[in-house]
């Protein structure tokens, strides 16, 4: 008994040990077998009858039947495996002929890949749903077959190389992907109207920090004069000393555009922005062949005024070589995967200041605090200390 609890073991062991292709390999065989036992189960036609009069063959209660064999994939995994080893067929999985592509748009069980096809629906390797934590997401670097409709089936998928997401706004433990495998979180906020939003910006650039990618601020509407513009262009001073990319563009009046264009080339870069600062007139600006709706090419056509722009979608630009992941208005940005503890460290102005009197110092108003005092002192500029405040108050307890 104890031998074959080992053996069990170590089939799943050596199932975690596979390669993703072999692993695949496996779930499929895995789920042909359940199948198999499924119809085969179907086919006791008698038994079923009995059972549903609540009797079986010998008269006994069906209460009483036997409990069937639990469906979970587990154990069809580990016949799989078996089967696999006694055919010897472990080690020579078929090299299928795999192409290269990017996750254009999400819908429903699929969306459409950009690959050596040019653009088609894809759908996803049922064995694929299940190694994946999370599903595909725009992006994504994919290796698909062709399936007999001409559509593409999506079967392996590329190691990330950075994930953008938040939490969702309603349930906020799930994770929210907005794009993955880019290079720049570019966030566009406008000078004016609407109004400049640093502790929105603040948010953005700790998200981008997580994803792995560089935060670029494009800042538009540069045409516009109004009382407050020196303060706007002071705050970007800071940024731009903490290390922050930043561009000042008007995609009305056609400003910085070249200089932004000519930095994207060859990278990907998702735009984020809240509504009405101007992101989807920059697109168009970058590339008029974009054709993103605006504001008020949506108010001409009657449209509510409203986003349009559900979910993300990614283009590339051949002419300029750019590849370019369109979202969503934001209306607000949380971050996941932070607690009150690590904050600190997404505040690169708080590095290099002596340590606090008590190591685990949250900086509110521990006594020998050396970030409250370097506010005092203006070392730290105090409108990103209130936003690191105000983040914090935002974030849950470490778990230690
Ligand atoms: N003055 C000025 N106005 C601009 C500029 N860029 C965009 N706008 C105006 O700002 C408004 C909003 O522009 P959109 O491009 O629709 O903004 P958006 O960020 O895509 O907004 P949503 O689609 O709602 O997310 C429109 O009335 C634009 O004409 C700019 O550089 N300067
Ligand atoms: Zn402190």
């Amino acid at each position: 008994m104890a031998k074959k609890k080992k053996q069990k073991q170590n089939h799943l062991e050596r199932f975690e040990n596979l390669s993703d292709e072999q692993k695949m390999e496996i779930l499929s065989s895995a789920a042909r077998l359940r199948k198999a036992h499924k119809m085969k189960r179907s086919d006791r036609g008698d038994w079923k009858r009995n059972l549903e009069r609540g009797r079986d063959h010998s008269g006994k209660s069906a209460s009483r039947m036997p409990q069937q064999k639990s469906d979970g994939l587990e154990d069809w995994t580990r016949k799989a495996m078996e089967l696999a080893d006694s055919m010897n067929t472990l080690d020579k999985v078929s090299e299928r002929e795999l192409f290269q592509g990017v996750v254009k748009s999400i819908s429903r069980g699929g969306g459409i890949v950009r690959g050596s096809h040019g653009e088609m629906t894809f759908s996803l390797k049922s064995e694929l749903a299940m190694l994946q934590k999370t599903g595909v997401s725009v992006g994504e670097e994919i290796f698909y077959s062709m399936k007999g409709d001409g559509n593409a089936l999506v079967e392996r998928i590329a190691k990330r190389k950075s994930i953008f997401s938040r939490p969702d706004p309603l349930r906020p433990k799930l994770e929210r992907v907005i794009a993955v495998n880019i290079d720049y979180v570019c966030m566009v906020s406008s000078l004016d109207s609407p109004a400049f939003n640093p502790y929105f910006i603040d948010r953005v650039l700790i998200g981008a920090r997580q994803s792995g990618a560089d935060f670029v601020l494009c800042l538009n509407k540069m045409d516009l004069e109004f009382k407050d513009k020196e303060k706007v262009l002071k705050e970007l001073d800071y940024y731009r000393k903490l290390g922050v990319t930043i561009f000042e563009v008007s995609a009305e009046e056609d400003l910085g555009i070249d200089e932004l264009k000519l930095f994207l080339k060859g990278k990907k870069s998702v735009f984020v922005g809240t509504s009405g600062v101007g992101k989807s007139s920059l697109l168009n600006t970058i590339s008029p062949g974009l054709d993103i709706k605006t504001q008020e090419t949506r108010e001409k056509a009657g449209g509510r005024g409203r986003h349009t722009t559900v979910m993300s979608t990614f283009h590339y630009l051949e002419e300029d070589d750019l590849y370019i992941i369109d979202t969503p208005g934001f209306r607000e940005f949380n971050l996941m995967e932070i607690n009150k503890d690590e904050l600190k460290f997404y505040f690169p102005e708080f590095e290099g200041l002596e340590s606090c009197k008590f190591n685990n110092c949250q900086h509110i108003h521990e006594l020998g605090c050396t970030v409250l005092d370097a506010v005092e002192k203006d070392e730290i500029y105090e409108r990103r200390y209130d936003s690191y405040l105000r983040i914090l108050d935002t974030l849950p307890k470490s778990d230690t």
